[in-house]
């Protein structure tokens, strides 16, 4: 069954001189039940949007969307009921302390924490040493711990996290993202959206949204497998002017910085050996070729290239 069905949704923001953005530009998917799906974009892609319809707090200007069977406009307190929400910017009342701000979305949801204690169990008791503190006062990765059990405490059937782990550090976002796999267990649909691509792998499907368009949609290991032409990592003494080099050498289809390395997609018919040695007539020096994988994020620049 799925969990969440988008049919040709668009939405538009008015802009300066009468011009209009399109935030969201004709996008369809489909989620299954008990997916763990990935909503992968840079800042602007059209996440925030596309999750503030389906949550029910934005119209879309055409199309059709249905969260667990129920329309999104036609049934939208049904929607409230069942889904959980956990918005980009902290939305939790910075005065309340951690245990008065659960107790207040409990309230409001019509249960208590009690009731759904088994569910958030596991996230609450790394944050209860601190429940008597103001949320405000909390450290970034205790504030989205505290959101998320408050996104959770009504026991939604499907939940959205909105760039969760912007501006976390990586200890508490590889713990966020193994809190994520516990609640999946549990059955319930999680859509998270994220501008970085590493964590397109910890997800059983992604979209890639771009302008408000979905480049490409499907299993993270499927996605990179169509990658098809060959990629190199290369280094040497001067980075900077390596990246000139390659960019005017002709022999590269795109090169671009990556980690320590830059990469390098190669045209077809020129070989590895061929731009070692133009590379060195360069003046590059100690010049370290190496082939490489794709990810998600050299497959999103592939694909955004073709676009
Ligand atoms: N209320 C608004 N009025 C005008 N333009 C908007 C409004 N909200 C969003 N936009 C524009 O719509 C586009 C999509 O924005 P959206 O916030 O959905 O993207 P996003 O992928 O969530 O990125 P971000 O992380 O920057 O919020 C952007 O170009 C943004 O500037």
């Amino acid at each position: 069954m799925e969990a969440v069905i988008v049919n040709n949704l668009i939405k538009t923001y008015p802009a300066e001189k009468k011009s209009v953005v399109k935030a969201l530009n004709d996008i369809s998917f489909k989620v299954n039940a008990g997916e763990l799906f990935g909503v992968i974009g840079p800042d602007g892609a059209g996440k925030s949007t596309l999750f503030r319809i389906l949550t029910t707090l934005l119209l879309a200007d055409s199309g059709t969307a249905f969260v667990d069977g129920f329309d999104v406009v036609k049934d939208y307190k049904e929607i409230r009921k069942r889904v959980g929400y956990m918005p980009g910017k902290f939305s939790l009342y910075q005065d309340l302390s951690v245990e008065e701000n659960l107790d207040f979305f409990a309230t409001i949801f019509n249960t208590s924490i009690r009731e759904n204690y088994d569910l958030i169990k596991d996230i609450y008791v790394q944050i209860a040493p601190f429940k008597t503190r103001r949320a405000g006062k909390l450290s970034g990765g205790m504030k989205q711990k505290l959101a998320l059990c408050c996104a959770l405490i009504h026991r939604p059937s499907v939940l959205f996290l909105d760039e969760p782990t912007t501006g976390v550090d990586a200890v508490s976002r590889k713990e966020f993202w193994e809190m994520l796999q516990q609640l999946k267990k549990q059955g319930i649909t999680i859509l998270v959206s994220t501008p970085y691509m590493d964590e397109a792998s910890l997800c059983d499907r992604v979209a890639l949204l771009q302008n408000g368009a979905i480049l490409s949609i499907d299993k993270p290991t499927v996605i990179t497998a169509q990658f098809n032409n060959t990629l190199l990592a290369v280094k040497a003494d001067n980075m900077f002017g390596l990246l000139q080099v390659l960019r005017e050498s002709g022999l590269a289809a795109n090169s671009y910085p990556f980690g320590e390395y830059h990469h390098v997609v190669m045209k077809d018919n020129i070989s590895i050996e061929e731009l070692g040695n133009y590379l060195n007539q360069k003046g590059c020096t100690t010049v370290n070729i190496q082939k490489a994988n794709a990810n998600i994020e050299d497959c999103f620049i592939a694909l955004m290239r073709n676009e």
